[in-house]
């Protein structure tokens, strides 16, 4: 599981650990974790051309003595100074090391450039010191100015802790920001390394451990473990009842490829029995694909709503939300949901645009501000929220948030939401709570896009085709 934790959480954690070591310990576990992965990421130092951007905080202080390391051993590094009040003893002991510093303003004896803006464009690595957990969201303008240079020149950006000018605690990016090919942080992971589109900005992120006693973290990343140890595996004694079945009430005239993929995912899930609900054509096309498919009768859950256009039967819809088998509610079906029942079990799995208009917030707002939207529909609605995008953001009524962030944008095709839909609805029946059949649904739905594609295109029924396969090579 990766944890990420808020800025405060950090803070206190850090002053409680600091209270007990000699001073400057943290800095100095920080900054050698740095050095040892810029050096890998450079693989090796020797010669190496290292440009420090240096803010007025501790950020900067990190990036100075990871620096005065990297020189020690033989790189080249230069510090741009863009504030007057550097970390004092990390430049100090750059300079020792034999590093040199420049500040900003600094012009160049050879052309307009100034002699920073010359740096960074020659360098091997550019090193964002600039701020950490401590800045607030945007780069001024002198340190955009260096940052575009990079960006102009191809130079690739390690961010120290977090990308300069995104707002950590939500992952939201307002302004203009780093964005990095690698970012090292300590201690823990931070809200914006885990959520888009902060996430992105940071490119792979390195976590150093720095020895800080945390609380329980406010939002999570489960990885393969975690999913191994939730998957309902069948054993000795299951047949095909208690393993579960679900029954679907997706697809239409309009649409019958939903019902038709729908009924893919949900049967490459692990579940015992599927049962389709729904109009007489669609019912034979779905037999025609599926022979499995049974239908209407008892089920331990159900996916609603995937492709059902117009043909939606809300006062149907609304009785199985309040009946007691657990529901997952997708793309039209929302269109059902109000915010007045008890649903506990409800597992809605919006994309932006269907979020944005169950809240009445525009659908920008809501891929700026994904946490952010997520959070408040599930208390609203009272239902556990599947974000789907880029990361997916799961959001529990009672304020856990997950996020999954193993998918390729090749996912991003036709279809693909309506095999998740009835992937979850199976894990749904198969026993997990609508929290962990989101964190399962969408982790297995992401494996299984990464193993069809290799890097290249896929359909959504290549998709649900290849979930058998990443669930074996999951659960070997
Ligand atoms: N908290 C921890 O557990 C640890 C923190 N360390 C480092 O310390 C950092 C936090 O240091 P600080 O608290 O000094 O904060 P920062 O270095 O993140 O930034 C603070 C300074 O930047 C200025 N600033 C804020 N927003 C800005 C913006 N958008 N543009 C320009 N300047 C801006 C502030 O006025 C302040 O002077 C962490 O990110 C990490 O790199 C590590 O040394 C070790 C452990
Ligand atoms: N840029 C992206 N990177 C990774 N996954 C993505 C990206 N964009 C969308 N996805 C995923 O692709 C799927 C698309 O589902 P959806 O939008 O419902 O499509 P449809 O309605 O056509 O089925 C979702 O699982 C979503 O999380
Ligand atoms: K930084």
């Amino acid at each position: 599981m990766r944890h990420a934790h808020t800025v405060e959480q950090v803070r206190a954690a850090e002053a409680a650990l600091m209270a007990r070591l000699p001073e400057g310990t943290l800095m100095q576990r920080a900054a050698t974790g740095l050095a040892v992965a810029i050096s890998n990421f450079l693989g090796g130092t020797y010669g190496a051309r290292v440009v420090l951007l240096i803010g007025s905080g501790d950020n900067g202080g990190d990036a100075l003595y990871a620096g005065a390391y990297l020189a020690r051993r033989g790189a080249q590094v230069t510090a741009v100074l863009l504030s007057d009040k550097p970390h004092a003893a990390g430049l100090a002991a750059l300079e020792t090391a034999g590093g040199q510093a420049i500040p900003v303003t600094a012009s160049s004896a050879s052309n307009g450039t100034t002699a920073a803006q010359s740096a960074v464009a020659g360098a091997d690595v550019v090193v964002d010191g600039i701020v950490g957990i401590g800045g607030r969201p945007g780069l001024r303008p002198e340190a955009l100015a260096v940052v575009q240079v990079a960006e102009r020149y191809g130079v690739p950006i390690v961010a120290v802790d977090t990308p300069s000018g995104v707002d950590v605690d939500t992952g939201e990016t307002p302004e203009p920001h780093v964005n990095a090919a690698l970012t090292v942080t300590f201690g823990t992971h931070k809200i914006c390394h885990l959520v888009d589109p902060a996430a992105t900005a940071c490119g792979p992120v390195h976590l150093v451990d720095i020895g800080l006693d945390l609380p329980p973290a406010q939002v999570q990343a489960l990885q393969a473990a975690d999913i191994k140890a939730l998957y309902p595996v069948p054993h000795g004694e299951s047949d095909k009842y208690s393993r579960g079945v679900l029954g679907l009430m997706v697809g239409s005239a309009q649409y019958p490829g939903a019902a038709v993929i729908a009924t893919a995912g949900a049967l490459a899930g692990p579940v015992g029995m599927v049962r389709y609900v729904g109009p007489d054509a669609v019912a034979s096309a779905v037999r025609e694909a599926h022979p499995e498919v049974v239908g209407d009768g008892r089920v331990q859950a159900w996916t609603i709503g995937s492709g059902l256009g117009d043909e939606l039967d809300v006062p149907r819809i609304r009785e199985l939300l309040d009946a007691e088998e657990p529901v997952v509610l997708d793309a039209d079906g929302l269109k059902a949901l109000d915010d007045s029942g008890d649903h506990v079990d409800v597992l809605i799995t919006p994309h932006a645009g269907e979020l944005s208009r169950l809240l009445g917030v525009d659908r920008a707002t809501v891929e700026a501000e994904r946490l952010k939207y997520a959070r408040l529909a599930a208390e609203t609605f009272d239902v556990t929220v599947l974000l789907k995008g880029s990361t997916t953001v799961i959001a529990g009524p009672d304020g856990e948030v997950r996020v999954n962030t193993n998918a390729t944008p090749w996912l991003a095709t036709a279809g693909a939401g309506d095999v998740l839909a009835g992937l979850c609805g199976a894990l749904l029946a198969g026993g997990l709570t609508a929290l962990d059949a989101a964190s399962v649904g969408a982790y297995l739905h992401a494996a299984a896009a990464n193993l069809a594609s290799g890097g290249g295109p896929i359909t959504a029924i290549a998709v649900a085709q290849a979930l058998p396969e990443a669930t074996r090579r999951l659960l070997s």
